[in-house]
């Protein structure tokens, strides 16, 4: 294994990047974006939230289990040595610094390790231990005494894949007999040759070139095959149709381990295609809720009078920690641009960084180098910042149409259980058009949203307290 150790640990995020760059269609011009909504890659996304991630995820959501197949008993464990795992296996784990397994790990570990084989799918948020979980799977399966690939993870893309790889490394480092290769751009194999490797980790297309352009492994050999991050996988073009091709020539014996944060109709009916007869497992999330928020709009005239109420509460809001939501990248660069000139330390992330900019900003941000943060739609859901306690809305969240996205609102304002601090939300209101979108979003949330007069200094006294 140690190969693709090495591997792994070489794939500086850095370099993730220049290679990304490589064998891609130059990006459109950063000019003709500037004015649209600035929206979030979800692969860049879910890579983000991986490297922020500052490990488990605890969760007091309970799981909700349907058991579709009859046949296999579930039960959960609460300890890792109960799976009965090879003893390097167990040692790797324990390297890692797991003692116990996580929620979604106590179940879906007795299936997935479970002997006859049991399909399973698997919804949880990111940050609960997914990926340890199936890699566990997929290490646990290996026949060492054959050197063909018997394990398929596909990952939606470059990226992702080599995290997912970075963690079998490290599961499997007291196991040097497994071998791994990336299935990813930028891998070349001999034509003549065939590969030896026991589990492949890679992106659908760089997976369908080996396995059935150029057959240099027997798809029918695949013990196991994994699908992680389904729901990026759809959002990311082209991805599903490979997906299926992918799994179509898979045997009927092998078994089928589908993962996602998410599951809407799309990917449950994807799933569905791909997974006959699942345990299907899924840990909700924790609901974000507007209930510790005070909500106020402030009237302005335009963009300027916007800035101006910024001005005003500014003293307010860098007490604590801001963030400042814009429509598009234009404006957030205009805004960061007028308070920098005003002398006051903004950090600004929006779509036109790079993954790595966008960790060095959140990076700074989070240790409080920077009272206010200025960004777009493209600071998601799933990144969270405990410390933020003032959510400004320079533009209030609006679809393709031009009418309230009440989803994003509560994404940006709302707090889940786990952080349940109170918060204060204001909305700058520019026009009937914006006022329009703020009624509708306070009917939604039947929570009132209350007028603030920021030329007021009592008023603005009232959000401090
Ligand atoms: N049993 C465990 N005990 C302690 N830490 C764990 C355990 N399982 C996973 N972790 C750690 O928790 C973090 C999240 O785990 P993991 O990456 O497996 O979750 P995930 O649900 O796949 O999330 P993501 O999709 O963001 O990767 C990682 O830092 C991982 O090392």
């Amino acid at each position: 294994m140690t190969d693709w150790v090495k591997i792994a640990e070489d794939q500086e995020i850095p370099k993730l990047k220049i290679d990304l760059n490589a064998d891609e269609p130059a990006p459109a011009t950063t000019a003709s974006k500037d004015n649209e909504p600035d929206v979030a890659d979800p692969a860049e996304t879910s890579l983000l939230i991986k490297i922020l991630g500052k490990g488990l995820v605890n969760t007091k959501q309970s799981l909700d289990i349907q058991q579709k197949n009859p046949n296999s008993p579930l039960h959960s464990v609460k300890t890792f040595e109960a799976l009965h795992l090879k003893p390097e296996l167990l040692k790797g784990i324990y390297a890692m610094g797991f003692n116990t397994p996580s929620k979604i790990q106590e179940t879906a570990l007795p299936t997935l390790l479970a002997d006859p084989p049991q399909n399973m799918i698997a919804q949880s948020q990111s940050g609960t231990g997914k990926t340890a979980a199936f890699v566990l799977a997929m290490l646990s399966r290996v026949n060492v005494a054959l050197d063909h690939p018997q394990v398929l993870c596909l990952s939606p893309t470059y990226e992702l894949a080599i995290q997912t790889g970075e963690v079998a490394a490290r599961m499997g480092q007291f196991c040097p007999e497994i071998k791994l290769r990336f299935a990813v751009r930028g891998e070349e194999v001999d034509r003549n040759s065939k590969i030896t490797e026991h589990i492949l980790i890679g992106t659908p297309g760089k997976m369908l070139d080996w396995g059935l352009k150029m057959r240099l492994f027997d798809m029918k050999k695949i013990r196991v095959f994994v699908l992680d991050e389904a729901d990026v996988m759809i959002a990311t073009q082209g991805h599903h149709d490979q997906c299926i091709r992918i799994h179509k020539m898979l045997s009927s014996q092998c078994q089928m381990l589908f993962f996602s944060a998410t599951y809407d109709k799309e990917v449950m009916d994807f799933a569905r295609l791909i997974v006959p007869e699942p345990t299907i497992i899924r840990l909700m999330r924790e609901e974000e809720s507007l209930d510790n928020i005070k909500q106020y709009y402030v009237n302005c005239k335009n963009e300027e009078g916007k800035y101006n109420a910024i001005q005003n509460i500014y003293g307010c809001i860098s007490i604590g920690q801001a963030i400042i939501f814009c429509h598009t990248r234009k404006t957030a660069a205009w805004l960061a641009g007028k308070m920098a000139a005003d002398g006051h330390s903004v950090a600004v992330l929006s779509g036109d960084l790079t993954v790595e900019q966008r960790l060095a900003v959140l990076d700074r941000f989070r240790s409080g180098q920077e009272k206010v943060l200025i960004t777009t739609n493209v600071l998601s859901r799933g990144i969270d910042i405990e410390q933020v306690t003032i959510v400004v809305n320079f533009d209030l969240p609006v679809d393709l149409r031009g009418n309230a996205d009440c989803e994003t609102y509560l994404h940006r304002i709302g707090r889940t259980g786990r952080f349940g601090k109170s918060g204060i939300a204001i909305n700058l209101i520019d026009g009937e058009k914006s006022m329009s979108v703020c009624r509708a979003i306070e009917k939604h949330f039947q929570k009132d949203i209350i007028y603030l007069n920021t030329d007021n200094a009592d008023d603005i006294e009232k959000i401090g307290n």
